[in-house]
């Protein structure tokens, strides 16, 4: 059979581009890595966290009944990373104790619905078990799983299941049958849940049957201070080669995150992404400039992508918004201007526009994204007061992004201009 990717004879190796590494100032590149569990002296700041998370899970260490919990807090305050470090010791010192301990992490972002809940719970309890059982990929539904998964619990004394990101599940059926698993009698093995989420206000929407299972304990984390932050980067400075970072880079990349909301996930992907754009360049240090680049590319890929999974209506309304303030002076304008603008995309577009009323629901979705500004001004209450809107980005790339084709937006530019 022919080969679909044919590996050439390269007659000079070291010319070839790909022979030359990026690798020179990185030391141990996967500390940087998303997901990458460090090992517990590399863990700052939690103290406290990492006592309440270890007071739930003291009895599972002795084999005996631990306590359920929701665990509430920002992205990136490290909610997961204590979670699995507590678990991961409560399993090695209850294994010395000779109690059996079984233990799973779920993220439900990946995870999304019950069914692939179960059959992730039920597969990594297979591969810690002893029994020959082999828990299908397809083609069963999430009680069957949960069926495959209690009677494997069977051979243990103490199961904790850490459930990730639980709002993004559809119903609260897992985090019910997971809390009443023992008193149900589906298992007589001790099952702890560690339901994990960045939405404080997900509790409300818990059923109240769930409520009252999981209200053993409710812990929230918050965010990192930038003191916090340089710490936790500090510790993992080992992932460049001695001498590689700057004076100024750990503090400038924590300056950076904690003014977002203290997420430590974004300080270290700063941080690599500062590293990478050094080694791309051939740059033998890491310095301010390469942070600043980075978190610019950062900022502007995510504002991007939030553009482009917007809704056409959304892209027209910012799309006004943008245009206005490339072409006009001042930087504010009111929802009347905004919207003729709107009228005239969609016209162009075939698109039938939207209420005024609508449209300005758009923009006030776009400023809840800290993409655009408004406010009310004029004569003050009652006295022909009005909206008004300002983008907080630059107006060329929003343009750019909203009309990617350029034959597009070019029609639509010539257009508005007539
Ligand atoms: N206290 C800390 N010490 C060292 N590293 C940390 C600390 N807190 C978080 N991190 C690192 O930051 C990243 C994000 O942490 P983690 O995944 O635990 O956050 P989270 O609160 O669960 O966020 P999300 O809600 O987005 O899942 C991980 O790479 C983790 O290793």
């Amino acid at each position: 059979m022919n080969d679909p990717i044919p590996t050439p004879d390269i007659e000079d190796f070291d010319s070839d581009p790909l022979s030359q590494r990026n690798e020179d100032i990185f030391a141990r590149r996967e500390l940087l890595r998303v997901g990458h569990v460090p090992e517990s002296g590399r863990i700052v700041g939690r103290d406290q966290e990492i006592s309440a998370v270890e007071d739930l899970l003291r009895p599972a260490a002795f084999g005996e009944p631990p306590k359920n919990a929701i665990v509430y807090g920002k992205t990136g305050t490290g909610k997961s990373l204590v979670s699995k470090h507590v678990t991961g010791r409560a399993r090695a010192i209850a294994t010395r104790n000779n109690a059996k301990f079984g233990a799973a992490y779920v993220d439900c972002d990946q995870c999304d619905t019950q069914t692939r809940v179960a059959r992730s719970l039920a597969q990594q309890v297979q591969q810690q078990s002893s029994k020959n059982i082999s828990v299908p990929d397809i083609g069963i539904g999430a009680s069957e799983y949960f069926k495959y998964l209690w009677s494997m619990l069977e051979e243990l004394d103490v199961f904790i299941a850490i459930v990730d990101e639980i709002d993004k599940l559809g119903d609260d059926e897992v985090l019910f049958k997971l809390s009443r698993a023992e008193e149900s009698g589906k298992t007589s093995c001790y099952v702890g849940v560690l339901a994990i989420s960045n939405k404080i206000e997900y509790y409300e929407r818990l059923n109240e049957r769930v409520k009252s299972s999981l209200q053993e304990a409710e812990l929230v984390f918050h965010p990192y201070d930038a003191n916090q932050l340089i710490s936790i980067l500090e510790n993992r400075r080992d992932a460049f080669k001695p001498n590689v970072l700057q004076s100024g880079v750990i503090p400038r990349v924590a300056a950076l995150a904690a003014r977002e909301h203290g997420d430590a996930r974004k300080a270290i992907e700063i941080l690599y992404s500062a590293g990478e754009l050094a080694a791309k360049n051939g740059d033998a240090q890491v310095t301010e400039e390469h942070v600043d680049a980075a978190q610019d590319y950062a900022d502007v890929s995510r504002f991007q992508e939030l553009i482009r999974g917007s809704t056409p209506h959304s892209k027209y309304a910012l799309f006004a918004l943008a245009y206005l303030t490339k072409i006009r002076i001042g930087d504010a304008f009111s929802t009347g201007e905004i919207y003729r603008v709107y009228e005239q995309v969609c016209d162009s577009e075939g698109a039938d526009a939207l209420s005024r009323q609508r449209v300005l629901e758009l923009l006030k979705e776009w400023a809840f994204s800290d993409i655009t500004e408004n406010k009310y001004t004029g004569g003050g209450k009652g006295q022909g007061s009005y909206r008004e809107h300002t983008l907080l980005r630059e107006a060329d790339m929003v343009i750019e992004t909203v009309f990617e084709q350029a034959s597009t937006k070019r029609d639509i530019l010539a257009e508005l201009q007539e």
